[in-house]
């Protein structure tokens, strides 16, 4: 990719994660509507997601779009979730296409099919347990959190096969900064280390594909979801596995 790639929630955890793993690899425009706390080495533009001008010039010149920007509580109230996720997603999409950009990747959640768990756990999140999703089920949210990165899938259909957007949504398990307990079964099978994370965007960027949902976790023993759709379509090859992290501590 040799035009910048616009990055938008750059400020966050996520957005971090993924510039500490492939900050050099790319040309990287980053925003975020908080302005950069440090010094950045990259160019930094402070605007809403929903600010349809301000995103019409940030996308100017762009190759690509990683988009994070957004509401990510789980229990965010709705009007949270319909400004933040909803319309600026669909704000950031619109100049995308007009722009005619070749690749848009969007930050899902595991919370737009939170529901899949109901009635399933804890069986599901252990090792034994056979039972995958891999990215073909309808959503079942969990929350209105999970409704707006659901609802953020379809616009990125819409926008595919309206206007051929190469659109991938990663439905991202639990990227934390502590990794989670070894008995924090749920978090154990979602987990997604930077590392991981930092790679599969960097698929995302480089893979041609036309529009992919993919799981966004890492090599995990314990696991719900599918990891063939992304290493077959996108190439994506993790590294890390939560069974041998007990907290910040590497047990294996
Ligand atoms: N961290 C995780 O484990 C997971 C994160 N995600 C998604 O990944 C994305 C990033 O999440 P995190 O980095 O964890 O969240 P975060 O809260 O650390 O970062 C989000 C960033 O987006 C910015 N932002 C929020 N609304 C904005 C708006 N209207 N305009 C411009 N900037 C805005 C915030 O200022 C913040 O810097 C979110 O969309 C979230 O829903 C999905 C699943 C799991
Ligand atoms: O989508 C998200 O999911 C992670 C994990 O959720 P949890 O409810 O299983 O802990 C969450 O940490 C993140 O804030 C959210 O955006």
């Amino acid at each position: 990719m040799d035009d910048p790639v616009l990055l938008t929630g750059a400020s966050g955890r996520v957005g971090q994660a993924i510039l500490d793993g492939i900050g050099d690899d790319y040309d990287w425009r980053l925003l975020d509507r908080e302005p950069p706390t440090g010094d950045t080495d990259h160019e930094f533009v402070v605007a809403d997601v929903t600010d349809e001008a301000a995103v019409r010039d940030a996308v100017e010149g762009v190759g690509a779009i990683v988009h994070l920007a957004g509401d990510p509580r789980p229990e965010a109230p709705w009007e949270s979730v319909l400004r933040n996720n909803i319309d600026g997603t669909q704000t950031i999409l619109e100049a995308a296409v007009d722009e005619d950009i070749e690749r848009f990747a969007f930050a899902s959640s595991n919370h737009a099919v939170a529901h899949f768990e109901t009635d399933r756990e804890p069986d599901l999140y252990r090792e034994h347990d056979d039972f995958r999703l891999d990215g073909t089920e309808l959503p079942r949210p969990g929350n209105l959190y999970g409704v707006s990165k659901a609802s953020g899938e379809v616009l990125g259909r819409y926008y595919h096969d309206e206007h051929d957007l190469s659109f991938a949504a990663v439905r991202i398990g639990n990227l934390t900064e502590g990794h989670p307990p070894i008995d924090y079964e749920r978090g154990q099978a979602m987990w997604l280390s930077p590392r991981d994370c930092a790679h599969l965007f960097d698929c995302c960027l480089s893979a041609d594909y036309g529009y992919e949902i993919v799981y966004g976790i890492s090599d995990n023993d314990r696991k719900y979801y599918s990891l063939e759709r992304a290493r077959e379509v996108l190439g994506y090859d993790p590294e890390d596995n939560s069974a041998e992290w007990d907290g910040d501590e590497k047990v294996a």
